[in-house]
């Protein structure tokens, strides 16, 4: 599926990405007063085509919901001070609501179209650098789909904090800013070096790794180690690495819960890096695989992710399906009025092996390269990334590519051209996100890396449509019943279609949001609008390719919600007379193809 590309072919310095300034003022809600925005005009001129499909037994149209509110997400800003020009424009409108939408939205679709819109999403950590209420901001306008807490670290407190502001923000600018949980998980790792941002470990150096419990200060070159059976496991001979190798130790001496070790390749040691030992060439993998993927820690973490409303829980270590399939129980008996979607981390041998029952329960999946690089030889790591991402939309799930995208950025204001390189494989790939981790949550420069992923995301894009690459990947039949399937096929005509025609967008009326999935699924070359009435349906839809989620209360009358639609987007001119647009609805199961009036 990866495409060949001469990165040093395209026309636009890709250097120049990281000079983009990299925070912009606030966006703010537009506001235009109710009655302007309710459809006048019957749509006589409509040059439209309907095919109907029956099969659900639509019942009679009730009458239009009086709502006519609607907000768009920012699906992808290709121009930040644009937008927020248009913010500081729209931050003058009236404050009577009928349609709200986010500014960088607005802007980026009124001056650049649809089909300039970024398709690739966007996750970042949330840290220390980033926790504030205007860099949370700061990152909503510059792109960020998805924002993920790792329960890692940080208390409840703080991730309250983080969550509620990014919700904060959603309501008051229009955002559809989705939240994730990342659990801890139960593998090895490293407590938190007594309250050091890192520490530095040198050739010959010989550092003591305990399971005892140290009050802070901690001894010198001493490592706390949160598994217990992690003395009697090990051996002296072991490999002790650090991150997957970004440091490694040789175990010398086995001292009751005390390991001392010799610094074999000298590094920077983290706060709660990864742990992995290994023997003659292979990881070893004692009494700690037997350990439960979700510990009790965990659970505590998940119900504080239920009762704080977020829209993902990101599962880590996962072995096998059961697993996911467990705690999709715990969830829907826990909260009937709302969906949290489970992702599988894919970052452990268990987890490739058994990965398509995984990738089938879970409602999506993380190619979390960090640590499955410490699980596998690193030059395996690039075949697993496609093989997931390919699995996982054959199977229509959506799936993030993790970690080390734009690691140096970290540190420095622009990335390598490695770097550039490894993002750009990873957005030809089609994946549906990229995410961001120390870069955003703990590094010097998270709205500039932010930046590139935004700015070479656009650019391979544009590649695909300059060159008219339509993607022709051959996607098997997923559906089980036979309503799906229709549904299924309809978008994968429509996309088809769409590609054929040229059009400008596909419209997407869609109550679960299972039909905006398949359309994202087939990758067309114009952006999908996907309208529904639910907002955490419109907060989940973020997270995939190409969907720009709008909230809209709408009917079973396809006629009343189009002109609606036509109405409120081109009172915003967010769209034009004459672009070519087709239209589903999954009440419907009806496709139509028209001109906007
Ligand atoms: N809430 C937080 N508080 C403090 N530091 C954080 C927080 N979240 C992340 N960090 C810092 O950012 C770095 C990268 O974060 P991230 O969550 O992506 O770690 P990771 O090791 O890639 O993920 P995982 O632990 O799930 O494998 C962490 O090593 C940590 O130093
Ligand atoms: C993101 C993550 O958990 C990893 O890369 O290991
Ligand atoms: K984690
Ligand atoms: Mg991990």
């Amino acid at each position: 599926m990866a495409q060949a590309v001469n990165l040093l072919s395209l026309p636009t310095p890709l250097r120049s990405v990281s000079k983009v300034p990299a925070s912009s003022p606030s966006p703010s809600i537009a506001r235009i007063p109710p009655r302007s925005l309710l459809p006048q005009s019957s749509p006589r001129h409509r040059h439209r085509h309907h095919l109907r499909f029956d099969a659900c037994g639509a019942s009679a149209a009730p009458p239009p919901s009086p709502d006519l509110g609607l907000l768009a997400s920012d699906n992808g800003s290709g121009n930040v001070p644009a937008a927020a020009a248009a913010a500081a424009a729209a931050a003058t409108a009236t404050a009577t609501a009928a349609i709200d939408v986010d500014a960088v939205t607005e802007a980026e679709l009124k001056e650049n179209g649809f089909r300039s819109t970024r398709r690739t999403k966007l996750v970042c950590t949330i840290g220390p650098a980033t926790c504030g209420a205007d860099q949370l901001e700061a990152l909503a306008v510059g792109g960020m789909n998805v924002a993920r807490v790792n329960m890692c670290h940080g208390t409840h407190e703080w991730h309250r904090q983080v969550i509620r502001q990014v919700r904060r923000l959603n309501e008051e600018k229009g955002f559809a800013v989705a939240v994730m949980m990342d659990t801890e998980g139960s593998e090895i790792h490293m407590g938190d070096l007594g309250g050091a941002a890192s520490a530095k470990a040198e050739d010959g150096e010989i550092w003591t790794f305990s399971v005892r419990s140290f009050n802070s200060p901690l001894p010198e070159r001493t490592i706390h180690v949160n598994y217990d059976g992690f003395a009697e496991d090990v051996k002296v001979g072991d490999e002790l690495l650090v991150d997957g190798g970004m440091v490694r130790f040789e175990v010398i001496e086995k001292i009751g819960p005390d390991v001392k070790c010799r610094c074999t390749d000298p590094g920077l040691l983290l706060p709660r890096a990864n742990l992995t030992f290994w023997r003659d060439g292979s990881l070893v993998r004692e009494r700690n695989a037997m350990l439960p993927t979700i510990s009790s820690k965990d659970w505590l973490d998940i119900d504080f992710g239920i009762a704080e409303g977020v829209d993902f829980i990101a599962v880590s270590f996962v072995k096998s399906a059961e697993v996911i399939n467990h705690l999709k129980s715990y969830i829907a008996a826990r909260c009937r009025d709302r969906e949290i979607a489970v992702i599988a981390k894919i970052e452990s041998i268990d987890s490739l092996k058994n990965l398509e029952e995984i990738i089938r329960a879970s409602d999506g999946a993380m190619v979390a390269r960090g640590d499955l690089g410490a699980q596998i030889p690193l030059e395996q790591v690039p075949a697993a990334q496609q093989k997931i991402v390919k699995l996982c939309r054959q199977l229509n799930k959506p799936v993030i590519v993790a970690s080390q995208l734009l690691d140096s950025m970290i540190e420095y204001p622009t990335p390598t051209r490695a770097e550039v390189a490894d993002v750009s494989e990873a957005v030809r790939q089609r994946a549906d996100a990229l995410m961001l981790s120390g870069e955003s949550a703990m590094g010097q420069y998270p709205e500039k890396a932010l930046t590139v992923l935004r700015s070479v995301s656009l650019r391979i894009e544009r590649w695909w449509r300059e060159e008219k690459r339509h993607e022709g990947m051959e996607l098997p039949d997923i559906t089980s019943s036979f309503s799906d399937k229709i549904s299924e096929e309809i978008c994968n005509s429509a996309a088809k279609m769409a590609n054929n025609l040229g059009v400008d967008a596909v419209f997407v009326y869609t109550k679960t949001g299972h039909m905006a999935s398949f359309l994202s699924r087939c990758r067309p070359d114009c952006p999908i609008f996907a309208f529904t009435s639910s907002t955490s349906v419109r907060r989940r839809l973020n997270l995939q390719w190409g969907l720009i989620p709008f909230r809209l209360s709408f009917s079973d009358d396809m006629e009343s919600n189009l002109n609606r639609t036509f109405s409120l987007l081109k009172a915003r001119g967010m769209i034009q007379s004459g672009d070519l647009v087709i239209a589903l609805s999954d009440m419907l199961q009806s496709i139509q193809v028209m001109h906007v009036p």
